[in-house]
């Protein structure tokens, strides 16, 4: 069974919490291929693009209009009373948890860290168009044998529904995989205060993002999820065998594998580090002088 990360005993085990990243790949892959079975369809990201919305009062995009309404739901379920969950929507504009919520131990620091407004822009603007552009492009040669022309015609395919379903989940789940970048980085802050204080105290993102980077750790992660984007990304014949074609060369992939790749290089790591860094910089918030002398006096951890 898969354990609720929060409630465990030592919840700033940074081995536990790279576990977890690393489980999230699997949903984040996943959720890519079921995306990748779709036409980018843009209409749904653009903010007016439906008159039925507008007319029901609401003037964000269609996949805006899915959000909300999800969260409003989850939102009932006191999902966002999780220390590792955060809606896209603004949380005012949520209802309260029906039933009361769970009591977590306080684990993070008080802070107001949430991208997730460049989640949703980086997604929407960079990782669809690429991931659905197999999907596409075959629309595209099924409508010109029909004889069906025009730019648009390829890149909607009306399944507008199924794919902002799917747009959801995957933005959820890099949602909460970038916003745990607060429990590495309480991790790492609780393993030696005393290195973070002076560039939190004199704000210094530079030195604070060169404390909590680990090039090994990224290049072991952009290595293990080419594999796995391969592996996962197969397609398999009706005898569970890969399918290869008569050239030899490699089968038909159900995604974009240096897609997946590039969208962790270039977007999923590079937030995360923000993240640390802009939770590290509000890590001091409201702590006396006292306290924060007696955090600079405690000695490192050693592992
Ligand atoms: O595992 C860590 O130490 C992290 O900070 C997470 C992460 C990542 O996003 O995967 C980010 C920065 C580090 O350079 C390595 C990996």
């Amino acid at each position: 069974m898969q354990e609720n990360y929060v409630l465990t005993d030592n919840p700033l085990d940074l081995n536990k919490i790279r576990s977890t990243l690393i489980r999230l790949e699997e949903t984040i892959i996943f959720g890519l291929i079921e995306r990748a079975q779709f036409s980018h369809n843009p209409r749904i990201y653009e903010r007016g693009a439906f008159e039925e919305l507008t007319k029901l009062g609401f003037t964000g995009s269609w996949l805006e209009w899915f959000l909300k309404e999800t969260e409003t739901f989850h939102a009932k379920a006191r999902r966002y009373t999780s220390p590792d969950e955060y809606p896209f929507t603004p949380i005012d504009a949520l209802p309260k948890p029906i039933i009361p919520p769970l009591q977590y131990k306080p684990i993070l620091y008080q802070n107001t860290v949430n991208v997730n407004p460049s989640i949703l822009s980086f997604y929407t603007r960079s990782i669809v168009p690429r991931i659905s552009r197999q999907a596409t492009l075959a629309l595209a040669a099924s409508r010109r044998a029909q004889g069906i022309t025009g730019d648009g015609e390829y890149e909607d395919d009306g399944n507008y529904g199924s794919a902002a379903t799917i747009d959801v989940e995957v933005l959820q789940a890099i949602s909460k995989r970038v916003h745990y970048g607060k429990f590495v980085s309480e991790s790492k802050f609780q393993e030696n205060p005393a290195a973070f204080i002076p560039h939190i105290q004199n704000p210094n993102p530079t030195a604070l993002d060169k404390l909590i980077t680990k090039p090994a750790v990224e290049k072991a992660l952009l290595e293990r999820l080419r594999k796995k984007a391969r592996t996962y990304g197969q397609d398999l014949g009706p005898d569970g065998e890969p399918i290869i074609p008569k050239d030899g060369e490699g089968g038909p992939m159900k995604i974009d594998v240096e897609g997946v790749r590039e969208l962790y290089e270039s977007y999923i790591i590079p937030l995360t580090k923000e993240v640390e860094v802009d939770y590290l910089l509000q890590r001091l918030n409201g702590l006396t002088p006292e306290e924060i002398e007696e955090l600079k006096n405690r000695p490192a951890k050693t592992k």
